[in-house]
């Protein structure tokens, strides 16, 4: 007989010896657990009976078990019958805790077999994502809320997902969104070097931040607020009654930006007419405004007639006028920058004093003029937009995201700083802010809220702080009298005010002429040599 067989032989009389063995304590067994279950049940007993019926509960069980062993054969009987129902109470199983679905668990579940249709490869030997797998295979970390919702989730997926597509992207994050609650705004940071999908839950933005002085420096726009993320600094804000430090989006405008003017784009009533009034309030205490409300709704009426508004216009006529005054400013201001600069003299305070053109929903007075053979708005914003920045001119244009097609190409290539407000697909998103949205929107978002996005920059989200239109008789009283407070008047002004109408400015041309005179008296001071630069002067035109 070969060793092997001898090893099995052992092996099998091993293994029935320990069948036999089990068999034969089988009822001790039995009996144990019964024997402690009764000790459980008679500690939790103890436990729950109030100390003063302790003492009488314990002489009671003593004079019942006295009673018991003074009986004929008591002693046996009682032995018996706690061995029995031990033995009953040890029969039955214990009671295997009653699992509560984990809901987590589930939530999982149901995510990976979402993902599983756009993730699993036919060919794949060792797939991350198939119709019998486990989360666990594909998803390496995750949490939850206090409410169960799913907070973060790191998920991996096939090497030859096709990642770099953003249809492709767009279709994982849509499944995420829906299995994850389409509440709440998601996060996807895509990392295609390890193939490795990170998702995050984002806390909504606060609504509740009103217009207010901002803590900024001239030349900032507090566009709105952000999370800690999308912003590098916090500012202090009055929000519900309390100081609080939020994280502002901060558009800077003047001559060393590189984003000197401004598109916004919303769907109707998504608040861009609101944004536009918040600009101008923070624009007013250091600018001058001209304000086009192409859909002639009067929402920018409580502007009319302040200090350093010099006009709003609702109608084509006054539009045209407005805009064709502007261009020829900015020239006028152009000229006597360049001769300032070229004869080394400090310029005229009105050509630095910032000028801002803000334009809301200008496609509809470009319809009307293309309709009435006149000029269009759009084409007389071209001399501002592209020389603004060293005029010290801003351009914001605020129209419907449906008419982002009707907006001139020069005003969508010169505007670098871009918002794009309330729902906007992802394709619109895109042909918006020049760049895929690598958050998803919620389903419902709040008027105001969006996202930013500053030159080159990553989008940021967005909330716009409330500056209701104080004629607004429908808006809260509290939101009006913060607007009303900001309006500027005669004698809240920081600066001296520029001329109130177009027509008082001076005619570039004659300013031009002036501080080339005026360049030709300091150089004859200087000397000869100075002459050639002075000729140099005259011969810049104001372009
Ligand atoms: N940031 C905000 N906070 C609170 N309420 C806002 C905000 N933005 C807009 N609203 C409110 O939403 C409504 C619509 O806002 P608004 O008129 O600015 O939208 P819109 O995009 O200009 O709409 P439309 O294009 O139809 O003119 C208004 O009642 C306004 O008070």
């Amino acid at each position: 007989m070969s060793l092997t067989r001898h090893l099995g032989r052992g092996r099998d009389l091993a293994r029935t010896a320990g069948d036999h063995a089990a068999d034969m304590f089988a009822p001790l067994t039995l009996i144990a657990r019964g024997l402690r279950h009764h000790a459980e049940w008679t500690r939790s007993r103890w436990a729950s009976t109030p100390k003063e019926r302790r003492g009488p509960t314990l002489f009671l069980t003593a004079a019942l078990a006295l009673g018991v062993f003074l009986l004929p054969h008591g002693l046996l009987f009682a032995l018996v019958a706690l061995a029995a129902s031990a033995a009953w109470a040890g029969r039955r199983p214990k009671a295997a805790p009653t699992a509560e679905p984990d809901t987590g668990d589930l939530k999982l579940a149901a995510l990976y077999a979402a993902l599983t249709p756009y993730l699993a490869g036919p060919d794949d030997i060792s797939p991350l994502y198939s119709i019998d797998g486990h989360y666990k295979t594909a998803f390496s970390g995750w949490e939850f809320d206090a409410d169960g919702r799913l907070a973060a989730l790191e998920v991996a997926y096939p090497a030859y997902f096709t990642d770099t597509e953003p249809a492709a992207r767009a279709r994982i994050e849509q499944v995420v969104q829906g299995k994850a609650g389409r509440a709440r705004e998601y996060r996807f940071d895509w990392d295609e070097e390890s193939n490795r999908l990170r998702v995050t839950a984002l806390a909504p933005l606060p609504t509740d931040i009103a217009a207010q002085p901002f803590v900024t420096a001239p030349g900032e726009i507090v566009l709105g607020f952000t999370d800690a993320q999308g912003s590098s600094r916090t500012i202090p804000v009055l929000q519900a009654g309390t100081t609080a430090q939020q994280p502002p989006v901060v558009w800077r405008v003047g001559p060393r930006s590189a984003e000197p003017h401004l598109l916004a784009l919303g769907s109707a009533g998504s608040g861009t007419s609101t944004l536009l009034r918040s600009i101008a309030l923070q624009a007013l205490p250091y600018g001058d405004l001209v304000v086009i409300d192409g859909a002639g709704t009067g929402e920018h009426a409580c502007l009319v007639n302040r200090p350093g508004v010099h006009t709003v216009e609702t109608s084509l006529h006054g539009a045209v006028a407005a805009l064709e005054w502007a261009a020829k400013e900015t020239e006028r201001r152009l000229g006597l920058l360049n001769a300032a600069r070229h004869t080394g003299i400090a310029a005229p305070e009105d050509t630095t004093r910032p000028l801002w053109l803000l334009l809301d929903h200008p496609t509809e007075l470009s319809e009307l003029a293309q309709a009435e053979n006149r000029p269009d708005p759009q084409d007389l914003l071209e001399i501002p937009l592209r020389h603004g920045r060293a005029a010290r001119v801003t351009v914001v244009v605020a129209e419907d995201l449906e008419a982002l097609d009707r907006l001139r190409p020069t005003v969508r290539a010169t505007t670098r700083a871009k918002v794009v407000l309330g729902p906007a697909g992802a394709d619109l998103g895109r042909a918006a802010l020049g760049t895929a949205l690598d958050i998803t929107p919620a389903a419902h978002t709040p008027a105001g809220r969006g996202y930013a996005r500053i030159g080159a920059a990553a989008p940021v989200r967005l909330q716009v702080p409330a500056t209701v239109d104080p004629l607004d008789e429908d808006a809260p009283a509290q939101l009006r009298d913060a607007v009303i407070g900001l309006l500027p008047h005669r004698d809240t002004r920081t600066e001296a005010p520029a001329p109130s109408t177009p027509a008082a400015l001076p005619d570039p041309a004659a300013a031009v002429a002036s501080v080339t005179e005026r360049a030709e008296e300091m150089v004859a001071e200087l000397g000869a040599d100075l002459a050639k630069d002075a000729k140099g002067v005259r011969s810049h035109p104001a372009r």
